[in-house]
């Protein structure tokens, strides 16, 4: 399959007119970068990857020299600001996007196009309105050509995992906002891929419903142990979803912290209020701390945004 209309170029990175600066650019300034060691566990692995969008302004520089691994089963969470790469990185990881440079490897074969082994939950659900629910979490098993009988057993397993099992003949218009993006989720894992990408998917929900997916979230993923790099602005939801965080700098992307999430699985509304949970947040808080921090802030202006 051809690669994305979006284009990178493999122009060599240049300076955008300097953000001002962060504590985001303090830390980095005074430590080193923060290094993943990928070993043969890694499921997905990305190493000095480069990647620069060519705009009317030209070259925009998202990644450079960018390097990590996520080992199988882990929960990885990426934290960082406004337009800094996150969504960049998980395009080369889904094979939706060639990078200007460098690798990036899943399962051990290097990504070289959109992969099947991969699935994908975005910011809203994008469900096929005329399909029940039962049938959007089936369509990456009609589009990757999967035996229809596996795929519908799993597919009712998910709905069930997902407290769906009673709504896969109701239409995505006759749910809620939570309860689709559920469907989302299901339908990220029908094909039981090797690696499930999130693209802050509880970012369009409101906050009572966001903390409810979080719950389910955790509790799925405890079920199915599943590979997960997972995007988001929310450290209390890295927080109580990772088994690790990188955090990010403003771009072109570089790990300036990297947390073992040492709270103990699973995970549920007593964390929330653990003292532990609220030193783990504050550390990460501090990063983001800078006087024009402002929620949805413009990287353009190197502003460090993320929900507190
Ligand atoms: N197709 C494109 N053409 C030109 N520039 C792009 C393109 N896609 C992304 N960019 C730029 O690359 C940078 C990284 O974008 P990316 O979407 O990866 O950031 P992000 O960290 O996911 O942002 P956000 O947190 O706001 O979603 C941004 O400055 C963005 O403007």
């Amino acid at each position: 399959m051809p690669w994305s209309h979006v284009s990178p170029t493999s122009t060599p990175p240049v300076s955008s007119p300097p953000p001002r600066p962060t504590r985001i650019d303090a830390v980095l300034a005074k430590t080193p970068p923060a290094v993943t060691v990928a070993t043969s566990r890694a499921i997905f692995r990305a190493e000095d990857l480069q990647v620069t969008y060519r705009s009317s302004r030209g070259p925009v520089p998202a990644l450079s020299g960018f390097s990590t691994a996520l080992h199988e089963g882990e929960f990885l969470s990426v934290l960082g600001p406004s337009g800094c790469g996150k969504s960049t990185l998980l395009k080369v990881a889904s094979g939706l996007l060639k990078p200007s440079g460098g690798m990036a490897e899943l399962g051990g074969t290097r990504i070289e196009g959109p992969r099947k082994d991969v699935g994908i939950v975005f910011q809203h659900a994008t469900l096929l309105p005329w399909q029940t629910v039962l049938e959007n979490v089936l369509l990456p098993v009609r589009t990757l050509g999967m035996d229809r009988k596996q795929g519908l057993q799993r597919a009712r397993e998910l709905l069930r995992m997902t407290g769906l099992e009673n709504f896969e003949h109701h239409y995505p218009h006759e749910l809620s906002g939570g309860m689709q993006q559920r469907v989302g989720i299901a339908r990220g894992l029908v094909h039981d891929p090797r690696l499930l990408l999130m693209d802050e998917p509880f970012a369009a929900l409101d906050a009572m419903t966001r903390e409810n997916m979080m719950m389910e979230l955790q509790r799925i993923w405890t079920e199915t142990r599943k590979s997960v790099l997972f995007i988001t602005h929310s450290i209390p939801e890295a927080v109580f979803l990772s088994s690790r965080i990188i955090v990010l700098s403003p771009r072109p992307a570089r790990i300036v912290k990297e947390m073992h999430v040492d709270l103990p699985f699973p995970r549920d509304e007593a964390t929330l209020g653990s003292p532990r949970f609220g030193e783990l947040c504050a550390e990460l808080r501090a990063l983001f701390s800078s006087r024009d921090a402002t929620p949805g802030g413009s990287a353009s202006r190197g502003s460090a945004s993320t929900s507190h």
